[in-house]
């Protein structure tokens, strides 16, 4: 039995590492995970074009959905093992969500290897992802946040120390990716500096409740370069004429939403910038399970 399923990676408007409190949009870059099961109890990961990658992550994720649904498909969890792996557009820690596009599309390619897929609420498959995230050691405060807009599409807004969904909307954006030469692990960031702007932080909660997006990823933006200390040069390249532009995540890309023709002009400044650019568009629909 195989099951896949493809999820989207995104962008930040508030970073949780401050207070918990997070907010992410789903955007247009895909990771897509096949899982196949197998006799036996081994589970064993693989990355496309990444030999070296650590697979701790997709293989918990598997294990934590087998463990808890390997039953209702009417299987012993013990006699089942799995092979996964996963094809990701995503840079993998450059701050757009990687880890949560992969655990969302491993998690809902386990339950559809289960023929299971229909009877399990997205939101808790998310959870499920956010579990082996933090028993894999990959983020700070399980990204609840990046794996609820990566799972559901549109903007969330969670409390990560619950896991729990405070608001989802579907503005009508496209964004400008620009992703420098560098990777940065979020299980590396310092915590510390980030919680000394957390005052900035409960701002940018106030106003993304609001429904300010836009205003509240500027000031998140310039809080968490200096709390990370990145260069703001790429938000200045990008100010006055978008809508929003941040860090995303732990760095080290930035994200600017808006509408295309200015977003255009904003990725001809970051193309001199040395590192990638991507014009993309927003998601709204999020995690699906993927039909051969
Ligand atoms: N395509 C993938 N397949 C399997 N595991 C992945 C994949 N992409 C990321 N991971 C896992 O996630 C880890 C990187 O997580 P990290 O949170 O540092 O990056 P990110 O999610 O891109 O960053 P950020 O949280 O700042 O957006 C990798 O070490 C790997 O374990
Ligand atoms: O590791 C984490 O807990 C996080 C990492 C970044 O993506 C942040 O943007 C997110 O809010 C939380």
């Amino acid at each position: 039995m195989d099951g896949r399923a493809v999820a989207p990676a995104a962008g930040t408007v508030l970073n949780a590492l401050a207070t918990g409190i997070g907010s992410a949009f789903a955007i247009d870059l895909e990771t897509t995970a096949t899982v196949e099961l197998t006799d036996g109890d081994e589970i064993i990961g693989r990355v496309d074009g990444h030999p070296d990658a650590d697979t701790t992550l997709i293989e918990r994720c598997v294990d934590l959905t087998l463990a808890e649904f390997a039953a209702s498909a009417g299987l012993d969890e013990s006699t089942v093992g799995a092979r996964v792996h996963t094809e990701s557009d995503v840079p993998m820690a450059g701050g757009l969500k990687s880890s949560s596009a992969a655990a969302n599309a491993t998690v809902l390619a386990t339950l559809d290897a289960l023929a299971v897929s229909d009877a399990v609420d997205r939101i808790d498959a998310c959870r499920l992802g956010v579990r082996a995230a933090r028993d894999a050691g990959v983020t700070a405060t399980g990204a609840f946040d990046d794996a609820s807009a990566s799972m559901l599409g549109g903007v969330t807004i969670t409390d990560n120390t619950s896991d729990e969904l405070l608001a989802r909307d579907e503005p009508d954006w496209h964004a400008v990716i620009y992703t420098p030469p560098a990777q940065a692990y979020s299980a590396d960031a310092d915590i510390a500096a980030c919680e000394r702007v957390a005052s900035m932080a409960e701002l940018v909660e106030e106003l993304a409740l609001d429904g300010r997006y836009g205003e509240a990823m500027t000031v998140n933006g310039f809080a968490f370069c200096g709390a990370l200390e990145f260069p703001t040069g790429p938000m200045i390249d990008a100010l006055p004429d978008v809508t929003g532009v941040s860090l995303s995540g732990t760095g080290p890309s930035y994200v600017a939403v808006g509408d295309r023709d200015t977003l255009a002009d904003v990725r001809e400044r970051w193309d001199e910038r040395e590192g990638t650019t991507r014009l993309l568009q927003t998601r709204t629909d999020g995690t699906r399970i993927q039909t051969p």
